[in-house]
């Protein structure tokens, strides 16, 4: 789909890259040439992970443990990767924290542990790392990884939905405010793409899962490849001009959820014959 040499040499931090979504797209970015930092809370999880993936794509994976929720660690974080690289060009923030539940079921840590991941993590990084290219004099690029209720909210996910939309007010705002340092702000909204920590958390039982295929019109799930293909190329030179956007990529269902008559899909075609009866003006 992309010439080999799509990302070559560009040094990429994927936050959360040892697993789900955050390793998929860090898969494809070393088979397009790019070179990896991961980071997440558990180092042999990410030591495992960048051995795998080395020996799968090739390339060169490193490795930082770093909780994002703390800003210190953050700093020291960046810091490791740019010493060791030399530089950093692009950071994807992958890395969230999510579980359903009853809103006034959650204690203030539950609400702490969500909002602390997702938005402070998400700030801390891009402040930390967007500090360094400024000082530096260069441009580069961070890659939001938010869904589609960042804008429609939903309930029993309260906390996360608060904390995607806030990462993506971020998004937009630095977007304007940092492009005259050369640093270009985007996000990707995914729909369901199956991934362990997702589904544990947020469809724990068969019928939950299928509750989510339900809602979307392609009757499908998302494929990791399609979610690593869209953000290589938004990562990509060639996509130098698109600034402070927001990519949807869920088979289309958030808007099956916004048209009133979208469930009108599962009606079975005699059921549209008589319908059509019922409705059409006589003689018409
Ligand atoms: C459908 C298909 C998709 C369809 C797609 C739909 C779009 C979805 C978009 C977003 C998707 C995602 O983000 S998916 C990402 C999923 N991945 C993850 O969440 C990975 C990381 N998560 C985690 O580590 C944990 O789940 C998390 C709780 C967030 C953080 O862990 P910590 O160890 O820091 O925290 P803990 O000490 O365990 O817990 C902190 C407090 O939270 C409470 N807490 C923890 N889990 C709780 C729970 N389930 N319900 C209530 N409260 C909970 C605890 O009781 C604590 O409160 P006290 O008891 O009061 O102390
Ligand atoms: N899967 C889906 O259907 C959808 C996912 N998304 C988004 O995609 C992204 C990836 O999710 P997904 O791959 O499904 O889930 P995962 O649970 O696999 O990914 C979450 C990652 O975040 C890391 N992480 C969690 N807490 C912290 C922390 N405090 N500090 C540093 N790293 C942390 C985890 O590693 P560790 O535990 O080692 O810290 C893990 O690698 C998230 O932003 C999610 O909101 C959006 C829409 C739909």
């Amino acid at each position: 789909m992309f010439r080999s040499d799509l990302l070559k040499d560009k040094v990429i931090i994927i936050t959360g890259g040892g697993s789900g979504l955050g390793r998929s797209m860090g898969e494809r970015f070393l088979e397009l040439g790019a070179k990896l930092a991961i980071t997440s809370r558990n180092a042999e999880k990410l030591t495992n992970a960048a051995n795998e993936m080395m020996a799968e794509k090739g390339g060169e994976v490193f490795t930082v443990s770093c909780d994002v929720r703390d800003p210190e660690a953050v700093e020291q974080m960046i810091d490791s990767v740019w010493n060791h690289f030399g530089t950093v060009d692009i950071l994807v923030n992958n890395a969230a924290g999510n579980f359903i539940s009853p809103t006034e079921k959650l204690s203030h840590r539950a609400v702490d542990a969500v909002l602390g991941i997702v938005l402070h993590g998400t700030f801390y990084c891009t402040l930390a790392l967007g500090k360094k290219w400024i000082e530096a004099g260069r441009g580069g690029q961070c890659l939001n990884i938010v869904t589609t209720y960042a804008w429609t909210g939903s309930g029993f996910v309260v906390p996360s939905a608060a904390a995607k939309a806030g990462v993506l007010g971020m998004t937009r705002s630095l977007a304007v405010e940092w492009a005259r340092y050369g640093i270009r702000m985007n996000a990707i909204a995914p729909g369901p793409f199956p991934t362990q920590g997702a589904w544990e958390r947020l469809a724990p039982t068969p019928e939950l899962a299928e509750q989510a295929l339900n809602r979307v019109p392609l009757r499908r799930v998302g494929e990791h490849s399609e979610l690593a293909n869209l953000a290589a190329y938004m990562l990509a030179d060639e996509a130098g001009y698109i600034n402070g956007e927001c990519i949807t990529i869920d088979g289309g269902e958030w808007l099956y959820g916004a048209g009133q008559f979208s469930g009108l899909d599962r009606l079975p075609n005699e059921m549209w014959d008589m319908l059509s009866k019922m409705t059409k003006k006589s003689g018409s």
